[in-house]
């Protein structure tokens, strides 16, 4: 019997918001979630705990392919165990999302994680965060979102985000870290980060959190009629 449950993609550059319109998608139709960029930075913090090279990618692949991780539910929250330690705050740090961007950026590293997001895709539904969902991991996914926002804006968000946390940030190293990983993540010969031809792209730059939630959920609803 198939397993096939619809899929939702929601690609786009960081700070867009995908992580966010995600949680609130899959909380809001009971589906499931899959957060692919944790699954990239569990990989490059494994890398930086055992002294792998982040750029060596026949060191990445063996490490990739025996990930020892686990996604753990608690309320809202989703606890990250990699190797038996609870990473879930290290992981968002800036550092482990460059150093993500980097091993993503190989071809087979991206091939030996492919499994592991596509067993996510279990009944009722998925709800799939990251680059390449519509593009390459589930193609042939119900409803595509591309959601996208100015460099600024976003750099803005995450300095909102980081100062709750009450971490002292400067804009302007921020922006430059998402423009370099934009960049990175756009312009690499695998997967990059693009649209898929049949996703809808949405502009959040002037767009609070419950616009873009009442825009998506309209267009989910009418393409799962
Ligand atoms: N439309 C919006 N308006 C204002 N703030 C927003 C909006 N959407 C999300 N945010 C805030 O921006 C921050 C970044 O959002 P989020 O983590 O969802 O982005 P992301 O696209 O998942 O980033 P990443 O790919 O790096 O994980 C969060 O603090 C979130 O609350
Ligand atoms: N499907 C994906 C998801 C993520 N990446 C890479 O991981 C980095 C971290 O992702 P976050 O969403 O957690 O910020 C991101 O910059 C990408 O390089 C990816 O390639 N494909």
């Amino acid at each position: 019997m198939s397993t096939h449950a619809p899929v939702i993609t929601v690609d786009g550059p960081s700070g867009a918001g995908k992580g966010t319109l995600c949680m609130l998608l899959a909380e809001k139709l009971g589906w499931n979630l899959l957060d692919s960029g944790a699954i990239y930075r569990v990989l490059a913090l494994a890398a930086l705990h055992h002294g792998v090279d982040t750029e060596s990618e026949d060191a990445l692949v063996p490490l990739a392919a025996h990930l020892d991780v686990q996604f753990v539910a608690e309320g809202e929250l989703v606890r990250v165990i990699l190797e038996g330690e609870d990473v879930s705050d290290t992981l968002r740090t800036e550092k482990v999302g460059n150093a993500a961007s980097k091993v993503a950026a190989l071809p087979r590293v991206r091939e030996a994680l492919l499994r592991r997001q596509r067993a996510f895709n279990e009944q009722p539904g998925l709800v799939a965060d990251g680059r390449d969902m519509g593009t390459v991991v589930f193609t042939s996914a119900e409803v595509k979102i591309f959601l996208d926002a100015s460099a600024e804006e976003r750099a803005t968000r995450r300095m909102n985000q980081l100062q709750k946390k009450g971490l002292d940030v400067s804009f302007n190293s921020l922006l430059s870290e998402i423009q370099e990983r934009d960049y990175r993540d756009r312009n690499r010969a695998v997967a990059p980060l693009r649209p898929a031809d049949d996703a809808l792209v949405l502009d959040s730059t002037e767009m609070s959190i419950e616009q873009v939630l009442e825009k998506v959920l309209a267009y989910v609803d009418a393409k799962l009629k």
